[in-house]
């Protein structure tokens, strides 16, 4: 069954007097248990593909369909049920945790918003503290973002963001100011929580090397348009367009060499 679904979205900004066209009729579709990259050089369009997917931007045109039911377009919101599907794991580990709360506040918030009760907001902090192997629990619920590194950060903000079994978990370049060692790390933890929970993975990156590590469909963005689509071995074996060809020279992992 088909999970998620954007239908021609576009979207403008203005920027001063002049109009960038972020997202130019980009269509594509998620089915149910798929993963999903979403890759392109900065600026063509990524993150702002995502915010729309997930209700926090109103498109232009065009509309997003969720489990076979328009739920977002021009003149309608998104509804917080919808949006309690998706949860989001931000590019920046050090931005995006707030740094006078307790990690063990941090991870349950998602949860005291939702009126759970203290109990099982304790148990269900220390359970995700733990799949994100920040042991012992205890420990690292009590500690402040600014006490811990870059990767327990970001493995903090993982957790927050499993905490409430979305169904779609988006990865907004989850390994971009991490250290390059805890990179395939990350990656497998990203993995092997959207297989456990069955949460569609949708991961947006402009490095076009953790695509096959983390996805089985990719689409390909290049100022503002889907430039390729499809499983993402097949796509990134043999791209059939040559209109992002900045990102191909940009990628030395790109087929095991620099594209020339
Ligand atoms: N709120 C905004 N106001 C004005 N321009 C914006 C806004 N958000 C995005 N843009 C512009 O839209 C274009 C697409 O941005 P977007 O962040 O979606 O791209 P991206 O592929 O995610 O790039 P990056 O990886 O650098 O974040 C860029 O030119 C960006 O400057």
């Amino acid at each position: 069954m088909k999970l998620l679904e954007a239908r021609s979205l576009s979207k403008t900004f203005r920027r001063g007097k002049t109009l960038v066209r972020a997202l130019d009729d980009v269509s594509f579709s998620l089915e149910e248990g798929e993963r999903l990259a979403v890759v392109g050089e900065s600026g063509s369009g990524k993150t702002t593909l995502a915010r729309l997917l997930m209700g926090l931007e109103v498109p232009d045109a065009g509309e997003v369909h969720f489990e076979g039911r328009k739920v977002l377009d021009k003149s309608t919101r998104m509804d917080v049920e919808t949006r309690r599907k998706f949860s989001v794991v931000f590019q920046d580990p050090y931005e995006s945790l707030n740094p006078a709360k307790k990690v063990f506040d941090i991870v349950g918030f998602p949860l005291s918003v939702r009126g759970e009760r203290p109990d099982s907001i304790r148990e269900a902090v220390y359970s995700a503290l733990r799949e994100v192997k920040l042991v012992p629990p205890e420990l690292f619920g009590s500690k402040y973002p600014t006490q811990l590194s870059g990767g327990q950060r970001q493995r903090v903000a993982i957790a927050r963001a499993v905490i409430y079994r979305p169904k779609v978990l988006i990865a907004d370049e989850p390994t971009t100011m991490i250290d390059a060692s805890l990179k395939a790390e990350v990656l497998k933890l990203f993995l092997d929580l959207s297989s456990k929970y069955r949460m569609n993975l949708i991961t947006v990156t402009h490095d076009f090397s953790v695509a096959p590590l983390i996805s089985d469909r990719v689409i390909v963005m290049y100022r503002g348009r889907v430039v390729e689509e499809g499983p993402t071995r097949k796509v990134l074996k043999s791209p059939s367009t040559h209109t992002h060809r900045p990102s191909y020279l940009l990628c030395r992992d790109w087929r095991g060499r620099s594209g020339s």
